[in-house]
């Protein structure tokens, strides 16, 4: 009975994203053309974790996560990049003021990153608006209390799943208060903005921060799709935007479609925001992946596989054309699954394998310790070490074309065309690579305590680079 609930569900969406026949001919976009680079110029494929969700409920507001976390995430996965969760609630405790200890217990982190040579995305996170949303702090992350206004509405606490707090009365006026479509609250947005220019004025200058993910899975309350993505969302992204550059002209500004619809794979509305500063815009795109078919509780296996294969197809599809609308890079800022399901490890592999291909940044949900996590409650490594520990290049001395890893051969093939911003850099976990690895051109030094080959090439014309095990 399941799937058939499940195939039917499938089969609306692929209606609905327009993933029939018309799908099937229209021909993919091509995989992203911009990229974040690094204080060299080069390009990066940014790898890594959701850090953490802890941060939603923890009472300072930062996750449990110790430097020693991060170095064993290095030597288990070689990980670059991470998507680090930061609570409106604990930056602007009372309205128009910035708690600087706050930012500073951030920036002691982001040290630890920046000390390992990772680059680091903060991203504001939100899920159901906050914790004040019911008076036990049942549910809920993100905004502070004094933003949060639910004119008395209901919001029960027996749903049985958290994702449908979002439906609760109380949920959607306190949504539709922020977005001012009740017009009572018409600061709240400001107070959100301002807010993103004190993160910008604190870390505009930190080498390790990329940027800005402006707000987690946004959920426009009483208004939803591309009225909302092209209405209240995107006058919260432009405002956002306007406050960041007036103090912070060079960090990337990445936005997020709404969640709903498009975590399956749906197309998105988001419309194409300027960036006023001088120079190239960095504007880029920070969609999550969450395959329906997985979504309502299937595994990664059979027939519930192929119809998430098709529904990852959309995905890339739609967000490719997203983000030529946006006009920048795009970071899969979210994907992830209970690693103890069957087919959980090929799931994760076909997604590294899938953002490798169209050039796309990742972060894994999430680093947090249990089945969706790396380790379990006591630390043991779990199915998701393996999967993550993968070989990509961590940064291009040149403009990727592609990117592909066979595991059979244990080939990975970096197309690019080269340039002179440096040598390429390539990360090779210890399983498949024990004594490192060779370059198919150019010269290769190798770094057994990073497990990094980096790779001196000709500086100019389209190079096919193949690293194999040594
Ligand atoms: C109804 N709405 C608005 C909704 C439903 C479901 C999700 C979701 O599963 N999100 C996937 C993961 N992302 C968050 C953190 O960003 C995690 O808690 C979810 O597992 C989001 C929104």
């Amino acid at each position: 009975m399941k799937s058939a609930r499940l195939i039917t569900a499938v089969a609306v969406l692929a209606v609905l994203a327009g993933g029939g026949v018309a799908a099937a001919t229209r021909p993919t976009p091509k995989p992203v053309a911009r990229f974040v680079t690094d204080d060299q110029g080069r390009a990066l494929f940014l790898h890594g974790f959701n850090t953490a969700s802890s941060a939603k409920s923890t009472p300072d507001g930062l996750p449990t996560f110790t430097e020693a976390d991060l170095d064993r995430e290095y030597r288990d996965m070689g990980t670059n990049f991470v998507r680090f969760l930061i609570q409106w609630r604990a930056l602007e405790p009372t309205p128009g003021t910035y708690d600087t200890k706050y930012l500073d217990k951030v920036a002691e982190r982001v040290a630890w990153y920046a000390k390992r040579g990772y680059h680091v995305m903060l991203d504001m996170h939100q899920d159901l608006w906050g914790s004040d949303i019911t008076p036990g702090k049942a549910a809920g992350n993100g905004a502070p209390g004094w933003a949060t206004h639910l004119d008395g509405l209901p919001v029960s606490t027996d749903q049985p799943t958290w994702e449908m707090y979002y439906l609760e009365p109380g949920v959607i006026r306190a949504f539709d208060h922020f977005w001012n479509t009740t017009g009572d609250h018409p600061e709240l947005m400001d107070h959100y903005a301002k807010a993103w220019k004190a993160v910008a004025a604190r870390f505009k200058d930190d080498p390790a921060v990329i940027g800005y993910d402006l707000m987690n899975e946004p959920w426009g309350g009483s208004i939803q799709g591309a009225q909302f993505e092209t209405g209240p969302l995107a006058t919260l992204y432009r405002r956002s935007i306007a406050e960041i550059r007036s103090v912070d002209p060079d960090s990337w500004i990445f936005l997020e479609p709404q969640a709903v619809g498009v975590n399956w794979g749906l197309p998105s509305a988001l419309p194409h925001f300027d960036d006023p500063r001088d120079g190239q815009p960095r504007i880029g795109l920070a969609p999550h992946l969450y395959p329906l078919p997985l979504d309502l509780g299937d595994d990664y296996t059979a027939g519930s596989r192929r119809w998430t294969d098709r529904t990852l197809g959309w995905w890339r599809d739609n967000t490719l054309r997203t983000a030529e609308r946006v006009g920048g890079p795009v970071v899969l800022g979210e994907f992830g699954l209970d690693m103890s399901r069957p087919g959980s490890s090929d799931l994760v592999k076909r997604v590294l394998g899938l953002t490798d291909q169209v050039n796309m940044g990742r972060a894994y949900w999430s680093r947090d310790p249990g089945p969706w996590g790396p380790y379990d409650d006591r630390g043991k490594p779990g199915p998701l070490v393996a999967a993550m520990a993968r070989p990509y290049p961590r940064a291009v001395g040149g403009v990727p074309v592609s990117v592909a890893y066979d595991e059979k051969s244990r080939a990975l093939t970096l197309v690019f065309d080269a340039n002179e911003t440096g040598p390429t850099e390539i990360y090779l976990p210890a399983r498949d690579f024990p004594h490192g690895g060779q370059a198919s051109i150019g010269e290769a030094t190798w770094d057994a305590g990073r497990r990094v080959l980096t790779v001196k090439t000709k500086t100019a014309g389209r190079l096919t680079l193949t690293i194999t095990p040594r």
